[in-house]
C-alpha cells in the first residue's frame, strides 16, 4: 500500500477502534478503565489499542495508540506520549501467531469472571452458544499480565477451536474475531451465554446438546443467518 493508503487505513481502525470500547460500556461488560479493544490494520504490521487507565468517556481516535505487531508504540504518532494498554503484549501476541484476527478484545464481565474463577468451561447447553461458538467457550491458564504469557494461554487454547472466547482462569474474558466489532460481539454473546448458563445451573441440571446438533446450528449461523453481505468468518 502506498503511505496514503496506510494513513487512511490507520485512521479508520482508529476511530473504529475507540467506538467500539464504548459498546463494552452499553453492554455493561466493564467497569471503570477495566478492558481493552484493539483491531490490525489491514495490509499493515501494526494494530491499533486504547491507553492503558484512561476513562472510556475520554477515548478518541486521536489518543488510540498504534503499535507494531512487536507491541511497540510507534514513535511520533498520536496518542504516543501515552503508555498504551497493560495487555499491549498480549494482543500483539495474538496478531502475530494468528494472521486471521482482526481484532481482540479483554473484559472483566461478571458472569464470565465467575466462569474463569472456578477454572470451569462454559458448557454449550443453549442454542445461542452453538450459533456462536460451536461448542463450549473454554478456560485458557492462569497468566500473569504484563508480557505475552496471557497472548501465549489465548493461542494455545483457541488455534483450532471454533470458540471465539477464551476465560483465562482466575481472570476473565478474551475474545477474537476477524474484526474488532467481531471481537466485541464474541465478548458480548460471550457474558450472555455465562449469565444463561449461570442461571440454568442454579435452578438444575442442565441438557447437553447432541454434537450433530451442535454442528449444524453452528454451521447454519456461521453462513446463513443475517444477510448475505454480513462478515463472515
Ligand atoms: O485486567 C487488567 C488489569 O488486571 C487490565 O486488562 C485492565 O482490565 C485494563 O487495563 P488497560 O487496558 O486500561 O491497561
Amino acid at each position: 500500500m502506498n503511505d496514503n493508503a496506510v494513513e487512511a487505513a490507520i485512521a479508520a481502525v482508529r476511530a473504529d477502534v475507540a467506538l467500539l470500547h464504548g459498546e463494552l460500556v452499553r453492554y455493561g461488560l466493564v467497569v471503570w478503565t477495566g478492558g481493552n479493544v484493539s483491531g490490525r490494520v489491514p495490509g499493515t504490521d501494526y494494530f491499533v489499542i486504547k491507553p492503558s487507565g484512561v476513562a472510556y468517556d475520554d477515548l478518541t481516535p486521536d489518543n488510540m495508540i498504534l503499535c507494531t505487531l512487536d507491541g511497540e508504540v510507534v514513535p511520533g504518532t498520536p496518542g504516543s506520549e501515552r503508555s498504551p494498554s497493560s495487555d499491549t503484549a498480549a494482543h500483539a501476541y495474538v496478531y502475530r501467531e494468528m494472521p486471521e484476527v482482526g481484532g481482540v478484545v479483554h473484559t472483566h464481565s461478571s458472569y464470565a469472571v465467575a466462569w474463569a474463577a472456578r477454572g470451569e468451561e462454559i458448557p454449550c447447553v443453549i442454542t445461542g452458544m452453538a450459533d456462536e461458538f460451536g461448542g463450549p467457550i473454554p478456560v485458557g491458564p492462569f497468566a500473569v499480565i504484563g508480557d505475552d504469557s496471557i497472548g501465549r494461554g489465548i493461542v494455545e487454547t483457541l488455534r483450532g477451536h471454533r470458540s471465539r472466547a477464551v476465560l483465562m482462569r482466575n481472570h476473565g474474558p478474551f475474545t477474537i474475531g476477524v474484526t474488532a466489532k467481531d471481537a466485541v460481539k464474541a465478548a458480548v454473546m460471550c457474558e450472555d451465554a455465562a449469565r444463561s448458563v449461570h442461571l440454568a445451573r442454579q435452578a438444575g441440571e442442565v441438557i447437553p446438546i447432541p454434537q450433530e446438533k451442535i454442528d449444524a446450528l453452528y454451521a447454519r449461523y456461521q453462513n446463513v443467518y443475517g444477510q448475505q453481505e454480513d462478515e463472515r468468518r
